[in-house]
């Protein structure tokens, strides 16, 4: 279902990232651990289709993403690729259902799972709220249900726990790999924090020892 290989990256040359080869079949989880400024938000985004590798090729489905141009790219990207960012990119003055509407809208998707995902994600109570009003647990789900809007067939979190107390962090990890199992999805999650390690057990780690 997704698979990296020979994948080069350098921002400054003679700076290269090593990006391990990866190879993950339908339903799929992956942990890639790593130090802050080791590179992880960089590989999500090449794997993500948001940043061109200098070498190397990312297939998604069969599909070799950088073989995309821009706009069949994008379209792609919308319709088989979910991102958690690590700063939610969701619009603030906007309201819950509506920032799931604006992911349906740019995919092309009818929103018709919209209900049960705020559901099981447990916000469909505010779903009438504007983001700016939610807390930082409630806004990270947000941002994870947006995500999820199109069901997507690959997921990617960024440091996804990173601004959440233990209660928090654990139950956006557990409604992660619920959601990717509900979807049959390829799961990945980036990220430092060690509380995450022991929900997934397929884990590399990226510029040694975290
Ligand atoms: N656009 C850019 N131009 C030049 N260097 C960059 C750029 N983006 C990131 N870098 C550098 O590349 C390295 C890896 O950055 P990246 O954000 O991928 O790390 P990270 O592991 O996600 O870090 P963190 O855990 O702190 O978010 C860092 O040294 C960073 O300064």
């Amino acid at each position: 279902m997704l698979v990296a290989k020979n994948i080069e990256f350098h921002y400054i040359k003679d700076q290269s990232f090593i990006i391990p080869d990866i190879s993950l079949n339908q339903g799929e989880q992956l942990l890639i651990l790593g130090k802050s400024g080791s590179g992880k938000t960089t590989i999500l985004n090449i794997l993500g289709g948001l940043l061109k590798p200098i070498m190397g090729e990312i297939l998604i489905g069969g599909t070799s993403l950088y073989q995309l141009n821009g706009a069949s790219l994008d379209k792609f990207r919308g319709k088989n690729i979910g991102i958690i960012f690590q700063k939610p990119h969701i619009l603030s003055p906007l309201t819950v259902e509506e920032n799931l509407q604006l992911a349906n809208f740019f995919s092309g998707a009818n929103g018709g799972k919209n209900e049960i995902l705020l559901k099981d994600l447990g916000i469909f109570d505010k779903r009438k709220a504007k983001v700016n009003t939610l807390s930082e647990g409630e806004a990270q789900r947000v941002s994870i249900a947006r995500a999820l809007a199109n069901s997507p067939k690959v997921i990617l979190a960024d440091e996804p726990t990173a601004s959440l107390d233990d209660d928090n962090a654990e139950k956006v990890v557990k409604l992660l790999k619920e959601q990717a199992e509900k979807f049959n999805a390829v799961l990945i999650i980036v990220t430092h924090d060690q509380r995450v390690k022991n929900h997934i057990s397929n884990q590399i780690t990226i510029g040694g020892e975290v």
